[in-house]
C-alpha cells in the first residue's frame, strides 16, 4: 500500500543529511576526504536548492568553504544546508557540516561553506523561481 506525505515545506525548512564516514570516503591520514566532503556538503545544496524552486538546478560555483577541523573514519557528519538568498534565477545555499563522535555525543563544527544554485529550464538555461508567499516571508522572518 502507498502512503501519501505532505511535500516537504519548501523554503523554511532547512534540508539535513547524516552520514557515518567510511573508508573509502577517507584520505592515508584516516580522515574525510575534502574532494569527498565537497561531494556531500555540494550534494547536500543541491537538494535544498531544489526543494525551494521545484525546479531543475546546477551549481554555478562554490564560494569559500572552510574546513575547519578533520572528521574521522567513523564518527558522524550531519548537513544542514538552508537557502539564505534568492535571486530572480539563483539562489545561495548555506551548508553546515557537524561532526559527532558516535560513542561519546561530542559535536563540533567542521566544515562550512555556501553554493550559488541556479535553476534552469529544459534546455539548461536560467529560469526565475517563484517568489515566496507573503506568509511564507513571515515564517522565515519568525523562525
Ligand atoms: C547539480 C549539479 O551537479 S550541476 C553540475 C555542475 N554545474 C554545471 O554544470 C553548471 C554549468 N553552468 C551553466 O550551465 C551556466 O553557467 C549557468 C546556468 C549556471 C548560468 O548560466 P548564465 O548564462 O551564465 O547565466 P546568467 O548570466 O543569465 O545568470 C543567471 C543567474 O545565475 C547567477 N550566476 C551565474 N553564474 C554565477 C556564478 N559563477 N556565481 C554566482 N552566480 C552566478 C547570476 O547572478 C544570475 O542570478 P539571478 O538570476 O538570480 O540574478
Amino acid at each position: 500500500m502507498q502512503v501519501l506525505l505532505q511535500p516537504t515545506s519548501s523554503a523554511a525548512e532547512p534540508t539535513r543529511f547524516v552520514e557515518i564516514v567510511f573508508p573509502e570516503q577517507a584520505n592515508h591520514y584516516g580522515t574525510l576526504f575534502g574532494g569527498a566532503a565537497l561531494s556531500l556538503m555540494g550534494k547536500a545544496a543541491f537538494v535544498a536548492a531544489t526543494r525551494r524552486a521545484r525546479r531543475a538546478v546546477v551549481m554555478a560555483a562554490s564560494d569559500r568553504v572552510q574546513f575547519h577541523e578533520p572528521v574521522r573514519v567513523g564518527e558522524l557528519v550531519e548537513l544542514t544546508a538552508h537557502v539564505e538568498r534568492i535571486g530572480r534565477s539563483s539562489m545561495t545555499v548555506v551548508v553546515e557540516v557537524v561532526a559527532e563522535t558516535l560513542v561519546t555525543g561530542s559535536r563540533r563544527v567542521a566544515m562550512r561553506g555556501s553554493f550559488e544554485m541556479v535553476a534552469v529550464d529544459a534546455a539548461g538555461r536560467p529560469t526565475p523561481i517563484d517568489v515566496p508567499a507573503p506568509d511564507e516571508i513571515e515564517r522565515n522572518l519568525s523562525s
